[in-house]
């Protein structure tokens, strides 16, 4: 049983901590905002983001002090929204112990920059790759949070230190699997994320399950060209991070990203599906990032072409499935 520090109490970062406490964990939450803090502290819940647990469990608390959140943890676990990760680990640069591993349940990519999270991550805080983990697979926080049997995907460079992970977040409802291939998850989480934009909107404006299947099995065909490209290893498209992700988060109302573009797809404005959203759409920020990643990497990004189109320029949805369709005949 570790000592473990979430920074981020948002609907991810709140539901993790609770799988981690659950598995026996001493878990020390860190957010940003003082209601946050007082509303686990002393409620022993999140109302703010995330109100479908009543009680989060005992061995659960919360603090604002950045200092006292991370003096004694040996894992630390990042649940911010990609974009204010690198401002936000800044502060916490000279704070961590030396020895904690420290891993990231963000999906998105850094659009200043182009850099994926574990980039971000290991920049921020000056760590060796080693140290550096990331989660992701179908883990949509509310089911996660309701206790639902899932799965996920644990990934170092030192498959070790992953094991270590993973033993740490493994409860009766949530299954932990274990790779080396950091980049291949980080690929599949951001990228999954552009994919649910634009079947929810596909989906919003009303069109049926080929125009879905269609758009879920082109964007994979996306991200796992440009995965392998930056590195990743194909299989783990393929696995519960790409495909099982895709399926989880395309097919759902809970995801905000699906219910952002769902939002695009029934005439909303971005301003408006912006302020209709329910906590961070991180593919509207990534498209950009995966559009300029492709050009830089030599990979072609119809679909986040296409949805760089719709979010910037206000293309319709038939226009946005108009420049996936493209012109030519081509090999599968
Ligand atoms: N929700 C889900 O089902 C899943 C989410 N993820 C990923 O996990 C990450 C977090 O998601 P989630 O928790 O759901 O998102 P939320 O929108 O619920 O929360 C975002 C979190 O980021 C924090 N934050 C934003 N800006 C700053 C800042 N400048 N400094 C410090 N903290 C900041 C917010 O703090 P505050 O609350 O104080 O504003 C909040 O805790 C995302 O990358 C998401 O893609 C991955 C798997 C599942
Ligand atoms: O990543 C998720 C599920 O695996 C959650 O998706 P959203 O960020 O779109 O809610």
């Amino acid at each position: 049983m570790k000592n473990i520090t979430v920074l981020g109490a948002g609907a991810w970062g709140t539901a993790f901590g609770q799988v981690l406490a659950d598995a026996g964990n001493t878990v020390t939450m860190w957010a940003i905002e003082p209601e946050i803090v007082t509303d686990i502290h002393e409620h022993h819940r999140n109302s703010y983001r995330l109100p479908s647990v009543e009680q989060l469990p005992a061995n659960m608390d919360a603090t604002g002090d950045r200092a006292q959140a991370v003096a004694n943890a040996e894992i630390i676990v990042v649940a911010i929204a990609a974009q204010f990760a690198r401002v936000a680990l800044a502060e916490f640069k000279d704070l961590i112990p030396s020895t904690a591993l420290v891993v990231s349940l963000m999906k998105g990519i850094e659009r200043a920059t182009g850099k994926r999270m574990d980039q971000v991550v290991r920049e921020s805080l000056n760590l060796p790759e080693e140290r550096f983990v990331a989660i992701s697979g179908p883990n949509l926080s509310k089911q996660v949070a309701d206790r639902q049997p899932a799965a996920t995907v644990v990934g170092c460079a030192d498959i070790a230190n992953a094991r270590i992970v993973a033993q740490a977040c493994e409860t009766k409802y949530f299954k932990p699997f274990v790779t080396t291939d950091v980049i291949g998850l980080e690929m599949c989480g951001s990228l999954k994320n552009v994919v649910a934009l634009a079947v929810g909107m596909a989906r919003g404006a009303g069109y049926g399950e080929n125009t879905a299947a269609m758009i879920e099995t082109r964007g994979l065909a996306e991200l796992t060209a440009l995965g392998k490209a930056a590195g990743a290893d194909p299989k783990t498209f393929a696995g519960l991070a790409g495909v099982g992700d895709l399926v989880a988060t395309c097919g759902s109302p809970l995801s905000r990203n699906y219910t952002f573009g769902a939002n695009l797809g029934k005439g909303l404005s971005v301003e408006e599906a912006t302020k209709a959203s329910n906590g961070v759409a991180e593919g509207v920020p990534t498209t950009d990032a995966v559009v300029a990643l492709g050009r830089q990497l030599g990979v072609p990004t119809p679909l986040a072409s296409a949805m760089s189109d719709v979010l910037g320029k206000g293309i319709s949805c038939a226009d946005m499935l108009g420049e996936l369709f493209g012109g030519d005949i081509t090999e599968e």
